[in-house]
């Protein structure tokens, strides 16, 4: 594993998982969505997020009129199936803590879809870090403060590529403004997965 670039904070291992495994993860992927389907999450003030969603863990991250929390079944009613393995080996090797995941929530983003700048703070104890994988087409993920606004970097995350935010990115706001749909050849209809992966309590 070579060392990962620092963008204020935020460690960006690019080209993280070669294309085999990426390969691999969308086939596992894709049974876990057969199981726990995607579904089109509405924020508490009752916006439609462009995002589709999923989990997987002991919990998952849900949004509805009620706001945002942590619940150990999916709307629909099914509990939310276990991490895959895949996905917890590639936390073990960049987390650097003991702890493994309890939320793995997958977020999926067709043409035009985004997600604005936000912090990542639903859960119970932020010394663990938050760890993301890109799969399928490029995102821009915008990296900013734990402050609202200031100053903002951005970069293409690419399929295979892993970020991890801990320590003094933990609570940094962070968003995608948009995605390349079509860039990459991964997923044959196109669009971007997103697997964030948190301690939640
Ligand atoms: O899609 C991404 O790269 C980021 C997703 C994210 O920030 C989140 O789900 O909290
Ligand atoms: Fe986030």
């Amino acid at each position: 594993m070579t060392a990962p670039l620092d963008i204020r904070g935020f460690r960006l291992f690019p080209g993280f998982l070669d294309r085999p495994a990426q390969e691999a993860l969308v086939v596992v992927l894709r049974e876990l969505l057969h199981v726990a389907p995607l579904y089109q999450p509405v924020t508490p003030r009752g916006q439609k997020m462009s995002v589709r969603m999923s989990a997987a863990g002991r919990f998952g991250w849900v949004t509805d009129r009620r706001g945002y929390r942590y619940e150990p079944r999916h709307p629909q009613g099914m509990d939310w199936p276990p991490i895959p393995e895949e996905v917890l080996a590639i936390w073990r090797t960049v987390a650097g803590v003991a702890r493994d995941p309890e939320c793995c929530l997958i977020n999926w983003y067709g043409e035009g879809a985004r997600m604005g700048l936000h912090q990542d703070k639903d859960e119970a104890d932020f010394s663990c870090p938050v760890v993301s994988v890109s799969l399928g087409d490029e995102g821009l993920f915008r990296m900013g403060n734990e402050e609202r606004g200031g100053k903002t970097e951005s970069a293409w995350l690419k399929s295979g590529d892993v970020v991890v935010m801990g320590g003094a990115a933990r609570l940094k706001h962070h968003g995608v403004d948009r995605i390349r749909f079509g860039s990459s050849t991964l997923l044959p209809q196109g669009g971007r997965i997103n697997l964030t992966l948190r301690v939640v309590t």
